[in-house]
């Protein structure tokens, strides 16, 4: 399959903007939609997105609208950047539109709430297109440091071998390396899960605790999402890779984390509402994940303990402090 030769972005918050920016440099032909008319404007005449990427100045080639279907016009190439939750209804707006045989990517790290389905899944459902046409792009990829034109490595996942290394080309830049895999299912748990694992990391940081209580609930985190993937088709291996492993410490260690900061301040004494409020309406996917992951988990038999607390604290009162007590309390056992 040939280089895409224009590209559409569906969604201008931070990471939407800064993959549109990654492409762009790439050399593709990107038209990024915006929801807000004035943040399109401010992308085609200051060439910034300040309320999510104040400083970064946006290439010149890359251009915005807040007309969807403008954005996807004759794309060969569409790329979902809108949080897990809201995906399906944006979706539905869109299908209409969506050229025929165009490849649809999904950017975001959940699991949907209402049916559990992974966001390929929920992809291919509304868009009434083949799964070999739904790829997923997933990694170690803080949004502000790829801006920031930090070198980083990240994964391309498609069914379509062909149509993911299409997309590596599509995406490749000197700060920007993608590598293709095959495995959604893994990749897209190992996404979704890390968030969650991130609350978990905050709330220790907001306690006061330090890198051993860390690196503890990013190894026994990794265990208890490799567990779930493998029960739903993973490839266990995917979870040691850059979109597993990366993507959790990247995500876990990271300030930059709005999950581990939603965490953070949550471990610090503070309401859901009084964190949410903080986020400045910035997304932090693990608050409704954990609870679609822990269902998930549930249905098929899988343990996973610390999921099961983060979920407890964001939506039945369970403190911080007890929680990690719990988790120390539980009944022992071999590694
Ligand atoms: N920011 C990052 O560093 C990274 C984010 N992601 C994932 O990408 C997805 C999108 O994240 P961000 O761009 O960071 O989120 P964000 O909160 O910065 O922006 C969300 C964008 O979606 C738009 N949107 C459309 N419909 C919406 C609705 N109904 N409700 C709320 N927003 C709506 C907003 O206007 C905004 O442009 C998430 O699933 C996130 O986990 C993945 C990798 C990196
Ligand atoms: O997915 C991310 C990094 O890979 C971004 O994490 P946050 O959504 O917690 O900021």
């Amino acid at each position: 399959m040939a280089r895409p030769e224009r590209i559409a972005v569906l969604g201008a918050g931070s990471w939407g903007t800064t993959f549109a920016k990654v492409l762009a440099d790439a050399g593709s032909d990107v038209v990024l939609w915006a929801r807000r008319a004035e943040v399109a404007e401010a992308i085609n005449g200051s060439r910034c997105n300040a309320g999510y990427l104040p400083g970064v100045r946006l290439p010149e080639s890359l251009r915005a609208t807040d007309d969807a279907a403008a954005a996807v016009h004759d794309a060969d190439v569409v790329v979902l950047a809108v949080p897990s939750q809201t995906l399906r209804e944006n979706l539905a707006g869109w299908q209409p539109l969506l050229p025929a045989g165009a490849t649809l990517v999904s950017l975001a790290k959940g699991v949907e709430l209402s049916t559990l389905k992974r966001m390929s899944e929920v992809i291919g459902e509304v868009a009434d297109v083949p799964m070999e046409q739904v790829a997923v792009v997933s990694g170690p990829n803080l949004a502000k440091e790829i801006a920031a034109e930090q070198p980083t490595a990240t994964v391309v996942a498609c069914a379509d071998h062909d149509r993911a290394i299409a997309l590596q080309h599509a995406c490749s830049t000197p700060y920007f390396r993608p590598y293709t895999n095959t495995d959604l299912i893994g990749i897209e748990i190992a996404g979704a899960c890390k968030n969650v694992i991130a609350l978990a990391c905050g709330m220790a940081v907001g306690l006061g605790f330090g890198h051993n209580t860390m690196s503890s609930l990013i190894t026994r985190g990794l265990a208890e999402t490799t567990r779930l993937g493998v029960a739903l088709g993973a490839d266990p291996m995917t979870f040691a890779g850059l979109a597993g492993l990366g993507d959790l410490v990247a995500t876990c260690m990271s300030p930059l984390s709005r999950n581990r900061t939603f965490g953070e301040r949550l471990g610090r004494g503070e309401t859901l509402a009084q964190a949410q409020e903080a986020a400045h309406g910035q997304v932090s996917e693990g608050v409704k994940s954990c609870s679609s992951i822990r269902q998930l988990a549930a249905r098929h038999g899988v343990e996973m303990p610390i999921t099961d607390v983060v979920h407890r604290v964001c939506h039945e009162g369970l403190q911080p402090g007890p929680a990690a007590a719990e988790l120390l309390g539980r009944e022992r056992k071999p590694e």
